[in-house]
């Protein structure tokens, strides 16, 4: 029986605000639109999209949010500062601003670490009350849902205790008397806007400095004082920065200390070394404690969170930022098992190497082939391509071997299942022979430019490369030219030349990735290479590798085998 559901654990995704913050990650306004549908769907509670006022394009976006954006559960946030120094929440041109934005909910940041109100705002620490208050006040008589983000609680926590520093009683309006405290300052400064109406106040680690053990008692503090001046409506929420590698691991020990509100971005996007990953955050609250995370009962966040890998893909595509094979839960690699003891355990139950079943987070298992393989590998990876091996040890074991003895040799399969699975298809002779290769020649040609009668040392050279390519396929022989900008490329254009007669199916190949490693560098030019290709038709791809003292002989062989496993994977009968 499914066990009892705690309450609910708000997701707040910060993706498009403190994601952005990201070296190189920049959202354009449509991208910031798609992100927030696709945000929406897998069911977080805020999407945090930006600061109206201070970035154009995000005042552009929640203007263009009104009309292009229809939300589910989801709530829009617009993220500012707290007034200046100085100058009335009211008359505050970044406050009017978050006003404009319309959106329905607005989180202020504001400095709560004594040290950087007297040094970065070079102000006192009761204007800085003085500031938290008003802006609050301000945005709930606009009827706004008000969060305050703590900047610097942890840190300004320890500066704040500190022997000979000061405590705050706080009052709930200027003048009037003390409704709570007397407090640190950091916690004067959330009681300061939980008393203002804040809804919401959430402790940051903006510094990432933070270990999971004190920023469990540092909220727990913050949860107990609220309580005890009467503010238990208030959420505690928190916000980690992965500085020390444990932003998740923070997050969920304020959890455990009374925190209802995640912070995070997909991915782990974010200042410096990113934010908590809310994917991991929700993948770890929604399988592993009993808190609901995502919306609805038990199926639809199962369903939901079954979306997990595809939102972490999609969201890195449309920030053109490739999510890391080895991202917790969603990543391509993190079911992927090497280990030859790790595949003979895996083939009796699954769950022996695995945390959880990756169909739950929308990932899949797979088994990669190398030097560290065994026999229960082969037979597993070889049932990942479709080929039945029928557990035939003999097979399996030359198999084995014969990945083991390549490996030594400098072929890496582990990197290219396309390779493998060539292999195994040869040792169980059904690789059909597409075609055969006579001869190939490549060649690079430098010249100087025209008006020139020597080669230039800036670079302005011309090069050019030339290709011809003889083989045999459907019965006939071909012999093809290939032009290119490097004798590589030369030679695929000559090898596609000759096989499109044949196989018309290879215009939809296209090659996607090219690596070039040296192996041995110590022989310098006379080094043995690995070429590792990555080709795509457009819906699958796959990898393939070669080996060879020359560069371009081992890229042929890539190439080549690269085809063959195209034609194979179409499903395409020898011609
Ligand atoms: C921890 C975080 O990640 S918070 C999010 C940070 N995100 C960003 O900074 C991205 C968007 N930022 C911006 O576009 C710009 O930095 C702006 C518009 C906010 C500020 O730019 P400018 O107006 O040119 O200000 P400038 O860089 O000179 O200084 C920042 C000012 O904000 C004040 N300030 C900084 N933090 C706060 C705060 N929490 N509350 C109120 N004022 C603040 C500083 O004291 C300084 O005031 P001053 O002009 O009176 O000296
Ligand atoms: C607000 C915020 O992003 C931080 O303090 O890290």
């Amino acid at each position: 029986m499914a066990k009892a559901r705690q309450a609910r654990i708000a997701a707040y995704d910060t993706t498009l605000r403190d994601g952005a913050q990201q070296q190189s990650v920049a959202f354009t306004v449509a991208d910031k639109l798609a992100v927030a549908r696709i945000l929406d769907q897998l069911g977080v509670a805020y999407i945090e999209a930006g600061w109206p006022g201070a970035i154009p394009k995000d005042t552009e976006f929640f203007s263009r949010a009104r009309t292009e954006l229809d939300l589910g559960a989801a709530r829009l946030v617009a993220f500012g500062s707290t007034c200046r120094a100085g100058v009335a929440a009211r008359d505050d041109e970044q406050v009017r601003a978050l006003i404009d934005s319309q959106a329905p909910v607005v989180t202020v940041v504001a400095k709560s670490d004594p040290v950087h109100v007297t040094s970065a705002l070079r102000t006192t620490p009761e204007e800085n009350l003085r500031m938290v208050r008003e802006t609050v006040e301000v945005l709930r008589a606009e009827g706004r849902e008000v969060m305050v983000d703590l900047e610097h609680f942890f840190d300004g926590l320890r500066h704040a205790t500190a022997p000979g520093q000061p405590t705050y009683a706080v009052a709930r309006s200027a003048g009037s008397s003390p409704a709570a405290g007397p407090v640190p300052y950091p916690v004067a400064v959330a009681l300061t806007a939980a008393l203002a109406g804040a809804h919401a106040v959430v402790p940051c680690d903006t510094n990432g400095g933070s270990l999971p053990g004190a920023v469990a008692r540092d909220v727990e503090l913050l949860r107990t004082s609220l309580d005890l001046a009467g503010l238990t409506e208030c959420t505690v929420g928190i916000h980690t920065h992965d500085d020390s590698g444990l932003a998740v691991a923070c997050a969920l020990a304020a959890v455990e200390a009374g925190a209802r509100q995640v912070q995070g971005c997909v991915n782990g996007f974010g200042e410096r070394t990113g934010n908590a990953n809310l994917l991991t955050l929700v993948a770890n609250l929604e399988l592993k404690t009993d808190w609901a995370v995502l919306p609805g009962d038990e199926e639809e966040r199962a369903h939901r969170l079954a979306t997990l890998s595809t939102v972490s893909r999609t969201i890195g595509e449309i920030a053109n930022r490739a999510p890391s094979g080895r991202l917790p839960y969603v990543g391509a690699k993190a079911f992927a098992h090497k280990a030859g003891l790790h595949a003979s355990a895996i083939r009796v139950n699954p769950d022996l190497y695995q945390h959880i079943d990756p169909a739950r987070v929308g990932n899949t298992m797979t088994m990669l082939v190398s030097e560290m393989a065994g026999r229960a590998s082969v037979e597993l990876k070889a049932r990942e391509l479709g080929i039945d091996t029928g557990g035939d040890p003999e097979l399996l074991g030359r198999v084995t071997e014969a990945v083991k003895a390549r490996e030594a040799a400098g072929y890496a399969y582990d990197a290219a299942d396309g390779s493998f699975e060539l292999l195994l298809r040869s040792a169980r002779q059904d690789l059909p022979e597409y075609f055969r290769v006579e001869s190939w020649r490549a060649s690079i040609q430098a010249r100087p430019r025209p008006g020139q009668t020597a080669l230039a040392t800036d670079g302005t050279t011309i090069t050019e490369a030339e290709a011809t390519v003889r083989l045999w396929a459907g019965g006939e022989r071909f012999a093809t030219l290939g032009e290119g900008n490097g004798p590589v490329n030369a030679l695929d254009h000559a090898l596609c030349e000759a096989l499109v007669h044949v196989y018309p199916e290879i215009d939809d190949f296209e090659l996607t990735d090219y690596k070039v490693r040296i192996l041995d560098a110590e022989r310098g030019t006379r080094s043995i290479v690995r070429v590792l290709i990555d080709i795509t038709d457009g819906e699958q791809t796959w990898s393939t590798v070669g080996v060879g003292t020359d560069v371009i002989e081992a890229s042929w062989e890539a190439l080549t085998e690269g085809h063959v496993v195209g034609l194979l994977r179409r499903g395409v009968e020898p011609r």
